[in-house]
């Protein structure tokens, strides 16, 4: 397994992270165990602050909090200088309740409701990423109910799809997201917002995919938005003060994954924007991104115990680990690949090749294939490596599992972020009816 981050072995033979060794983390906070390297996370949004200070571009890096949003991971973002994209009241509470400034936050989704979205004016957020016409006309009558004008952008679909090692070229038409800059929708939504009371147009977002390993994507995403931009000036009058390109920028999470370093990713994108720009004799616009999983993706590890295992000779041995696809979806959902070693004996050369499952009642519940692991007995440790991002944030209580905890690790000390769920916690937000009562069984 690559060791991310401070990931080390240690003289015991055992995985380190945070200065902290894991074996002592199972036995403090228990398996599954998801564990954070601070230090890291943090190293990332200096990386992303200091790639743009670099350009000498106006810029905004808004993390994107879908990856992994709790209070804890706002108020790094927050002492890290960087702004934060929410998508739901429950992100934007989030973020609140951690004290992060409102001013930075930017709001976005394809069907924000009138409540949400009355719940940011409230909050005097900085910025609503608006996604589509009906969105865009709500929001105008919302605060002019309120009597206030918000920022926007709008979301536009510039034709540049980018997929996991490739990008093609192609019309958007059919995604759920944004205005399309081919069919004419992005050009009306621009004429619209900006004729409207109780809205101030600050320019477009877009956001070309996830998982990318190439700056093509984002440099015809620049090139392309900046040409729109200029068409918009000359025959609209209106004059972007911000360009937003989203998120999307890879990490590594096995040998295969040939991500690029974060400041190659801003460099190609500042560099497009300034030439672009420069050229076009236009103000050059704020910059903004939104990554997500370059944040926190690698600095996230989750520990599992061994539980039983089974060989079906011929075919394939499975180990069984104490969570599984109620803590990380990704192999279900995506057939994503992960690495992992046996965190309490790390230095034992791999003897056989199994697939770890997971404790669901579902055969799909897995979460990697054909890993190579020394002989795993019951008891061992687990530790899947790259899980910061889209896993806890991605966890459901499926067979009613209890989500794990989440725990920061640095300079040798741990800190719980997240509490592990327990079982009232599970029955937490049940009823029953006052006809079908019955006395609990005390345990
Ligand atoms: C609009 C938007 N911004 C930002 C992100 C974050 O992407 P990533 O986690 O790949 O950086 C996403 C997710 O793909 C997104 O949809
Ligand atoms: N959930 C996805 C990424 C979605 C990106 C958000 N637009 C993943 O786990 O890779």
């Amino acid at each position: 397994m690559f060791l991310h981050g401070t990931s080390t072995i240690n003289d015991k033979g055992h995985l380190e992270i945070g200065g902290c060794d894991v074996q002592q983390l199972a036995e403090t906070h228990g398996t599954p165990l998801y564990i954070v390297d601070e230090q890291l996370v943090r190293q990332r949004c200096r990386e992303y602050v200091e790639a743009f200070r670099a350009s000498g571009l106006q810029f905004q890096v808004a993390y994107a909090s879908k990856a992994f949003c709790v209070m804890a991971m706002c108020r790094i973002a927050e002492e890290e200088d960087m702004s934060l994209d929410v998508v739901s009241d429950g992100e934007l509470f989030t973020a609140l309740q951690a004290g992060f400034p409102a001013a930075r936050i930017h709001f976005h989704g394809n069907n924000k409701t009138p409540e949400e979205m009355e719940m940011a004016i409230d909050a005097k957020i900085g910025c609503f990423v608006v996604d589509n016409l009906i969105e865009l006309h709500m929001l105008n009558a919302i605060a002019a109910d309120k009597g206030e004008t918000v920022k926007v952008l709008l979301r536009i679909t510039p034709g540049v799809e980018a997929h996991t090692h490739e990008y093609i070229s192609t019309g958007q038409t059919d995604s759920k997201f944004g205005f399309d800059l081919g069919n004419g929708s992005a050009y009306t939504a621009i004429q619209q917002a900006s004729s409207l009371s109780h809205i101030e147009l600050l320019g477009v977002h877009s956001h070309i995919g996830s998982q990318i390993f190439e700056v093509e994507g984002f440099t015809m995403a620049v090139e392309k938005v900046s040409a729109f931009a200029v068409q918009i000036r000359q025959e609209l009058n209106v004059t972007f003060k911000v360009i937003n390109l989203g998120g999307g920028f890879g990490i590594r999470y096995t040998e295969g994954d040939t991500p690029l370093l974060v400041a190659q990713y801003v460099k190609a994108i500042t560099d497009g924007i300034k030439s672009y720009f420069g050229e076009a004799s236009y103000p050059i616009p704020e910059i903004w991104v939104e990554p997500g999983r370059s944040i926190v993706g690698e600095a996230g590890t989750t520990l599992y115990t061994v539980g039983t295992s089974k060989h079906i000779p011929g075919v394939r041995k499975y180990i069984a680990v104490d969570g599984g696809m109620t803590d990380n979806p990704r192999f279900a959902l995506y057939e994503s690949k992960y690495e992992a070693m046996l965190a309490n004996r790390a230095n034992e050369k791999a003897t056989e090749t199994v697939t770890v499952a997971g404790k669901c009642c579902e055969s799909g519940d897995k979460l990697i294939i054909d890993l190579e692991l020394p002989e795993a007995k019951t008891g061992d440790l687990l530790a899947v490596s790259c899980t910061g991002a889209y896993n806890y944030a991605m966890a459901s209580n499926y067979n009613r599992i209890r989500k794990p905890a989440v725990v920061f690790v640095k300079d040798g000390a741990s800190d719980v972020v997240v509490k592990r769920e327990s079982l009232d916690n599970i029955v937490g937000l049940d009823v029953i009816p006052e006809r079908m009562k019955k006395q609990a069984v005390t345990l």
